[in-house]
């Protein structure tokens, strides 16, 4: 039988795959598939077909003296930073614009990543603060109905690095056996492992003010409230406007929607505003943000908490539970691994439920070093550490994770309803 030669259109499907399994197949027309990871440039060169797929061009040295080869995509260079891996499904925009993630490289545990893309409303924040991203394998299609770019595209234009075919749960055990570890990320042949490793060995995380890097210049006045189409607990809004305070150590504009959607009036101001300022302003109330690194290395937040508690009602979320443990005079610790992900259980212990919770933190509060009349209000149930506290006589409140994420369930936007109510006491008793 006389062979064939056969073309092969590329359809308008995205999922449709090449099938070449004609046994008598000669010839083969190869089309080019525009996808997120840059494709070989090697082909230019040689006149041969096109390789669909890269070559390891990057490496990441952890400390520990392991290293693991990748491909590269977003940025190219070098840089250090310690890895942390994050459980969550999806999300993946609102991970990378959360400033808590400053000084770190994200390792999603899920294995698929840039599916959806990226689009204009999750931004967290108004950049990426992270190091890096580390993911095992990259999606070379989007498909969202919100889709603007490609994941590849949009770490590039905000330079940031990111790794894919890389062994991601061989390096979660590692981190879930040793710890966090610190890593450098490079794309630089020129560099040898042996300088990357030096590179990862001579920086640290710890006792690093990283809220400077991250918190707005200027106090602003936030209005925007989260679009009518995604709001989800619109009861028992009492319609009063209560004025906050936002403290930014690296605040994410959801917080900022969801005080905003229960009535508040909301000023951010930056890390470094004097209480006397914010006290001058007579607020209603006083939110702590999130913020990265280590709450240790900032004593001037600390005082800050120190002078506001006592004068109005205060919520602390993560870094800000972790500064108002400190400011009660309790002690912070950093977690062998810390908690990152969209599916962490919660107790509340004053009404015994379980939420499931969006949590990103390294360091926590040590329940046993708060004074008496502190209260640990909420537990992790995956290892039995703090993770809310309230002390009634001062009106205060906070949680160790993110009432404000929606990581699917929102069982934990209750949090700002009591926030409201705390202010709305004080209000009815003036
Ligand atoms: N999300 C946060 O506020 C993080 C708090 C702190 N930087 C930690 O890692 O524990």
């Amino acid at each position: 039988m006389a062979t064939k030669a056969m073309d092969f259109a590329l359809g308008s499907n995205p999922h449709a795959c090449f099938s070449i399994n004609p046994p008598k197949l000669t010839k083969v027309r190869v089309f080019t598939i525009r996808c997120s990871a840059p494709l070989s440039s090697d082909s230019a060169a040689t006149g041969l077909v096109e390789r669909p797929w890269k070559v390891a061009d990057a490496r990441l040295v952890l400390e520990d003296g392991s290293i693991w080869r990748a491909k590269s995509f977003g940025a190219s260079g070098t840089q250090v930073g310690e890895v942390v891996f994050n459980t969550s499904l999806t999300g993946y925009q609102e991970i990378l614009t959360d400033p808590s993630y400053a000084g770190q490289f994200v390792l999603m545990t899920n294995p698929h990543i840039g599916n959806t893309g990226v689009n204009f409303d999750d931004e967290e924040s108004r950049q990426c603060f992270l190091a890096g991203l580390v993911i095992r394998s990259l999606s070379i299609m989007t498909s969202n109905w919100r889709c603007a770019e490609t994941l590849g595209d949009y770490l590039a234009e905000r330079n940031i690095m990111g790794i894919y075919d890389v062994d991601t749960r061989a390096i979660t055990r590692r981190l879930r056996q040793d710890g966090s570890l610190i890593g450098v990320l490079s794309t630089e042949n020129s560099k040898t492992d042996g300088e990357l490793l030096e590179i990862s060995r001579s920086w640290d995380i710890v006792g690093v003010d990283l809220i400077s890097g991250v918190s707005c210049d200027a106090p602003y006045e936030w209005v925007d409230k989260t679009k009518s189409a995604w709001d989800f607990n619109c009861d028992g809004r009492d319609g009063e406007a209560y004025r906050v305070v936002a403290y930014d150590f690296g605040i994410k504009h959801n917080i900022l929607r969801r005080l905003s959607s229960y009535g508040c009036k909301i000023t951010v101001v930056p890390s470094t505003w004097p209480a006397s300022e914010t006290l001058k302003m007579k607020p209603d109330g006083v939110l702590f943000s999130n913020g990265p690194g280590d709450p240790s290395a900032v004593p001037y937040a600390v005082e800050t908490v120190k002078e506001i508690i006592g004068n109005v009602p205060v919520f602390g979320i993560c870094m800000g539970h972790q500064l108002l443990g400190q400011a009660l005079g309790g002690k912070t610790f950093k977690m062998k691994f810390g908690h990152h992900g969209g599916n962490h259980p919660v107790r509340n212990l004053r009404n015994s439920c379980v939420e499931i919770s969006a949590q990103n933190h390294n360091y926590a509060v040590d329940p046993a070093s708060l004074p008496e009349g502190v209260e640990v209000t909420h537990v992790n149930l995956n290892d039995g550490s703090c993770a809310g506290l309230a002390y009634p006589a001062l009106k205060i409140m906070s949680l160790q994770y993110h009432p404000e994420a929606s990581p699917g369930p929102h069982d934990s936007d209750c949090a700002f309803r009591e926030f409201i109510d705390l202010m709305k006491s004080v209000r009815q008793n003036a």
